[in-house]
């Protein structure tokens, strides 16, 4: 069983991750992290933190000479914003009372709607947003995909499976239905794209809509997907509701801040179809069972049955509206404009990034739960033997 953590604020000094159960044996470096954390920075509409902010990565434990130990795997993420934040956030109390007074302190109390600061004050006992909005924020997905970094490492070294995330929709404007699908080898365009996107006249709109929200004091969402290539049939099951594969991605995907709808597969709008346009029809092609589509998006009875696995995660707009949006605030209950000092436009390109790691957090735990293994040997012989066994006819 592959288990993670995360733990750190926005302003804090670092973010921390744990993963637990990663086998001995997987090559993992330092730059690895840096680089999808790199990945994650990218994207037209983000706001001016990501320009200055680095993010700084320590392995701090559970990786001796660029290998997995086998120990749960710590990773620090620093915030090399914190010198600006070391009194507002400060751990222990501060000695000098009146660094309180100052504005980067003051109490928020004039809650966005669509973030978590009105219902956390009320949840936690909070007279101010600040513990709210430090930990709801998504700067916390730095650490998922540094750990999911970790957990894609092992599913190409153990599997050869390898995972792509693009942006399919921002606001209204969205790549046809009939585009061509990213693979693998064109993880380096899509890193290139402003938007993630693979389809060249869509990602120019994209970017257009971008703007003309920017100018209007407005913000976006939008819808990313996630393709996983070489999975082998077999992850998950349909044996029990919490055994199912696609159950795990979707509970995992809307753990995302501001992920708001999964689709598997074709999902919705498989709805509207008819059986016969719905499925994928079996065939024997060359002495090999194929498909001649993959509407289901691989996965069939809440397992992978070898196509390529496609979800999609549906972003709602970022909710520190510029053009504030109506509140209240909670010192005197009058109406006032919600808090606004900056933000994301758009996060949809980043969120591409972080749905991934997820994906790769779930596909390495039900990988390792149908193979077992304590070593990444252990696990490739496990995955061979369980290959080899399935009849001929059923290949
Ligand atoms: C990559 C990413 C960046 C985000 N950036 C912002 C932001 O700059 N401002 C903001 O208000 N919300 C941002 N969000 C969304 C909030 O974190 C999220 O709406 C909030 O935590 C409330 O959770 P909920 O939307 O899931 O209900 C971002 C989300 C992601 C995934
Ligand atoms: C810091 C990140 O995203 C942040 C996510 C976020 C939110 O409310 O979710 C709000 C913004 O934080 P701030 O108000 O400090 O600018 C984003 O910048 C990041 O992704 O690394």
């Amino acid at each position: 069983m592959l288990r993670w953590l995360t733990a750190g604020e926005s302003h804090g000094p670092a973010l921390v991750g744990v993963l637990e159960g990663l086998p001995a044996g997987v090559e993992v470096r330092t730059q690895d992290v840096q680089d999808a954390l790199a990945r994650r920075r990218l994207g037209y509409g983000r706001g001016a933190r990501m320009k200055f902010e680095q993010d700084e990565v320590r392995l701090l434990g559970g990786v001796r000479h660029g290998l997995s130990q086998g120990g749960p795997i710590a990773i620090e993420v620093g915030n090399t914003e914190w010198p600006k934040w070391d009194e507002v956030m400060s751990a222990d109390p501060v000695a000098d009372a009146s660094v309180l007074e100052r504005a980067r302190n003051a109490p928020l109390t004039r809650p966005r709607p669509g973030h978590a600061d009105l219902v956390g004050m009320r949840k936690y006992a909070f007279d101010d947003a600040r513990p709210v909005l430090e930990r709801a924020s998504a700067r916390e997905t730095a650490t998922r995909v540094a750990l999911g970094t970790v957990a894609a490492r092992f599913l190409a070294q153990a599997a050869g499976i390898e995972l792509v995330a693009h942006v399919v929709s921002i606001g209204p404007v969205a790549v046809p239905d009939d585009a061509e699908l990213p693979s693998p080898q064109d993880i380096a365009a899509l890193d290139a794209d402003p938007v993630r996107c693979f389809h060249a006249a869509t990602s120019a709109a994209m970017v257009a809509e971008i703007d003309e929200c920017h100018q209007a004091g407005d913000t976006l969402g939008g819808v990313v997907e996630v393709l996983a290539y070489g999975v082998p049939s077999g992850l998950g099951s349909y044996v029990h509701a919490d055994r199912r594969l696609d159950a795990r991605l979707a509970g995992a995907l809307m753990g995302i801040q501001a992920i708001k709808g999964v689709e598997v597969g074709d999902g919705f709008r498989t709805a509207a179809r008819r059986g016969s346009q719905a499925h994928d029809e079996i065939d024997r092609v060359d002495g090999r069972v194929t498909r001649r589509s993959n509407r289901a998006g691989g996965l069939e009875g809440g397992m992978t049955n070898g196509e390529i696995l496609r979800v999609r995660a549906a972003m709602k707009p970022i909710s520190t509206v510029p053009r504030a949006l109506a509140t209240i605030d909670t010192r005197t209950g009058e109406p006032a404009r919600a808090q606004h000092q900056r933000s994301d436009v758009c996060a949809v390109p980043p969120a591409a990034v972080v749905a991934e790691a997820m994906v790769a957090l779930v596909l390495a735990d039900a990988l390792l739960e149908k193979t077992g293994g304590d070593s990444l040997s252990e696990v490739r012989r496990n995955l061979a033997a369980y290959l080899e066994a399935v009849p001929d006819l059923l290949r």
